[in-house]
């Protein structure tokens, strides 16, 4: 079977928008806003289109803030993606400093969490937790809660659950540049037999010569668009050009540079993709979303029904009484309280003053 011929990974015209909510409060408003035109808007990703074959390992590069991590997210179904077609071939698996991890429990939890999450039985857990712990190398810091490891010690953990997990697609976003030379190793050589096994690795690093060392193809992100998606040594030849012909421009032009591309993303629209999808040779439903994140009108009218007659029933409930009847017994309660009110004030003036 050609190899070529069945991706593992297929991205096709992914758009990720977020949007720019000043409060927590305003999310809630915006849910049931039926037009969101007062929300700024920014577009992470503006149509990536990547193929990806079992055995590759793919680095993702770019410029501070061009969406790596937007991707890896997507890629690993942390987060939906806005608009496009995302289809991967297998189990996926990140590891990323700090995320997945629960700060709160032991490192020991946090791998049987993990192992159960990925569909593992006790039993299997506790088969393959020496060779996890073996792995992190991180002694009797693993019965201390997370929030207590430095950061290699939270990619060590990461990196240990991730590769026991046997993942079919593996994401390394960041996660190596915190660790220190031997553990590097181990991670780098562990990764070299995933890509033998026919595994796919995506790796995200801002370090060129662990990308150079590690993937067979680079895939250079910039603000929100893919630039160049090839040969490792080309692309990363061609981003080292860009950054040095960056550099060499004044503060001004650099800003002017930057505001131009964040702008685009302010005021960018998916129709923009429509002509480019036709000539990537996709079909129209490309443009379409993932069916969740979004309310539709009726959506909205249903919900706020719902939640009135909520409000509604839990006024006439009060206290597992009637609205009716707890009333009624608060007045009958006001009434008494004034006639011993009453019976006392007339023995005080007994007592006192009669
Ligand atoms: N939750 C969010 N809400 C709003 N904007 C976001 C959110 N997450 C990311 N962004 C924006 O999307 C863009 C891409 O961010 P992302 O983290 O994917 O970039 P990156 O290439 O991984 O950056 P870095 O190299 O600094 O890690 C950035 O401009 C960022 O500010």
């Amino acid at each position: 079977m050609n190899q070529k011929e069945n991706p593992k990974v297929e991205l096709a015209m992914i758009t990720k928008e977020y949007d720019l909510y000043k409060k927590k409060s305003d999310k809630i408003k915006a849910l049931f806003k039926f037009s969101e035109k007062s929300v700024p808007h920014f577009w992470g990703l503006r149509g990536i289109d990547l193929k990806v074959y079992p055995g590759e390992a793919v680095g993702l590069i770019g410029i501070n803030g061009s969406g790596k991590s937007t991707l890896s997210n997507i890629l690993a179904g942390i987060i939906p993606q806005t608009t496009g077609q995302l289809t991967i071939k297998g189990e996926t698996s990140i590891i990323a400093i700090g995320a997945g991890l629960k700060p709160q429990l032991t490192g020991l939890e946090n791998i049987r969490l993990k192992c159960l999450m990925q569909g593992l039985t006790n039993e299997e857990v506790d088969e393959i937790l020496p060779d996890i712990m073996e792995f992190a190398d991180i002694g009797d810091f693993v019965n201390q809660p997370v929030k207590n490891y430095s950061s290699g010690m939270r990619s060590r953990l990461g990196f240990a659950i991730a590769v026991h997990n046997n993942p079919d697609v593996l994401i390394i976003d960041e996660a190596l540049s915190v660790g220190d030379d031997t553990f590097y190793q181990k991670c780098v050589d562990r990764i070299l037999q995933f890509k033998k096994e026919g595994k796919t690795i995506f790796f995200v690093s801002h370090s060129l010569n662990q990308v150079k060392k590690l993937c067979d193809k680079v895939a250079w992100i910039h603000y929100g668009e893919l630039r160049e998606y090839g040969d490792t040594e080309e692309v990363v030849a061609n981003y080292n050009d860009f950054i040095k012909w960056f550099r060499a421009l004044s503060e001004k032009e650099k800003k002017e540079y930057q505001n131009g591309y964040k702008e685009k993303q302010k005021n960018f629209n998916v129709n923009e993709l429509k002509e480019i999808a036709v000539e990537r040779g996709h079909g129209k439903s490309v443009l379409r979303g993932p069916a969740i994140g979004t309310m539709s009108t009726l959506t909205k009218v249903v919900l706020l029904a719902m939640i009135a007659a909520l409000v509604v029933f839990g006024t006439l409930h009060v206290r597992g009484r009637s609205f009716k009847s707890y009333f009624a017994k608060d007045t009958t309660q006001k009434i008494e309280q004034t006639v011993i009110d009453k019976t006392s004030m007339d023995k005080l003036y007994d007592t006192y003053i009669g």
